[in-house]
């Protein structure tokens, strides 16, 4: 009731600014009286994945707290973890607003943002400060204007700064809004970049003396043939994890709709069936070398159900939070 009054308020409002406006408040609420507003003291379904234990299932996905400043506030909603990110090396704008659209009769959002964030360092420093003791997933990708070919590079300087305060860490391959990024996703390219991740993992975890998981994540704009090579290529790589999906570019569901034709990924009930099917041919291929987390169009405990039943052990919401606020989460942790 409390969050249809705010929801009324907030889709008045320009769509980043809403969400701006959003961060701020919960900035300014967490660790005070004030978080009671949105506070659910849910119990605890633990589950062990990747060799953590979280206290459910249900995370909040990456892109909504890309700078890590709110990871208190969503922690008491209810979330059982928390990515946060893609941030990059150096801090950047981001694209030209708008940037950032609701398609309302669909219940899904389009967004082009570009990986906007205060780069990493400020990152690790909000993560340091949180209280939260739960699971931290961060989320790491390169910078516009570093040319893919030495993408690699971003994506290591990432690794380094974070290893020491993530509890995994998500390697971002899938965002459309980034030239060129998705081709990281094929042959030669995923291959070389896995290689020296999965071999800086290693030097990482005896350096800290723990082993943090490595997670990549993709998009659900791929072929049966491309979901085959990078399964082999992440079970060659022993990836610990799979988040499965990002936005898609498919338009399909929501032709003709208001902003339909803006460019960008497309996030909530639209791509729900598509990742759903990704994560079913994953599962398949993966069979069982790695948990995948499931994220795309979760707007309910049937949808949070689907996405486990085709093969994920955890699972993440964006957009479904945006239209239906925090009572879902206490809806799936009870009754999934
Ligand atoms: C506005 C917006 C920004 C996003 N930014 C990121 C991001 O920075 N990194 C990332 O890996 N995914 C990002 N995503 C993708 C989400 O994490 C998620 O994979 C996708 O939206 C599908 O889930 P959903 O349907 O529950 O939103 C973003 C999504 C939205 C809507």
């Amino acid at each position: 009731m409390l969050y249809r009054l705010a929801r009324e308020a907030f889709f008045k409002l320009d769509a980043e600014k809403a969400h701006d406006l959003a961060i701020n408040n919960f900035k300014r609420t967490q660790n005070t009286p004030l978080e009671m507003v949105y506070r659910q003291n849910l119990r605890k379904r633990p589950v062990e994945v990747m060799g953590i234990t979280f206290d459910n299932p249900v995370g909040l996905a990456a892109g909504l707290d890309k700078n890590g400043e709110c990871i208190d506030a969503f922690a008491a909603m209810g979330f059982g973890f928390v990515e946060v990110g893609t941030v990059t090396p150096r801090a950047q704008d981001g694209n030209p607003k708008p940037r950032l659209f609701r398609i309302k009769e669909a219940e899904g959002i389009i967004n082009r943002m570009g990986f906007n964030n205060h780069g990493v360092d400020q990152l690790v420093q909000n993560v340091k400060a949180a209280k939260y003791q739960g699971v931290i997933g961060i989320n790491i990708g390169k910078n516009f204007d570093t040319p893919v070919e030495q993408g690699k590079d971003d994506y290591l300087i990432c690794m380094d700064k974070v290893y020491d305060h993530a509890s995994y860490i998500a390697v971002n391959i899938s965002s459309p809004n980034t030239p060129g990024l998705r081709t990281l996703q094929y042959g030669e390219a995923l291959d070389d970049l896995l290689k020296d991740l999965k071999d800086r993992q290693l030097k990482l975890a005896e350096k800290y003396n723990k082993y943090v998981p490595l997670t990549v994540k993709i998009a659900p704009d791929l072929s049966v043939e491309e979901i085959v090579q990078i399964s082999d290529c992440f079970i060659r790589h022993q990836i610990d994890g799979v988040i499965a999906t990002n936005t898609t570019l498919e338009r399909g569901m929501v032709k003709g709709m208001p902003h339909a034709g803006e460019a960008g990924g497309l996030s909530g009930r639209p791509v729900q069936t598509l990742s759903t099917e990704v994560i079913r041919m994953l599962n398949k291929e993966l069979n069982g070398a790695m948990p995948i987390i499931g994220v795309g169009g979760i707007d309910s405990v049937i949808a949070a159900k689907e996405k486990m039943q085709a093969g994920a052990k955890l699972v993440q919401v964006y957009s479904g939070f945006i239209y239906h606020g925090p009572g879902l989460i206490k809806n799936i942790v009870e009754n999934y």
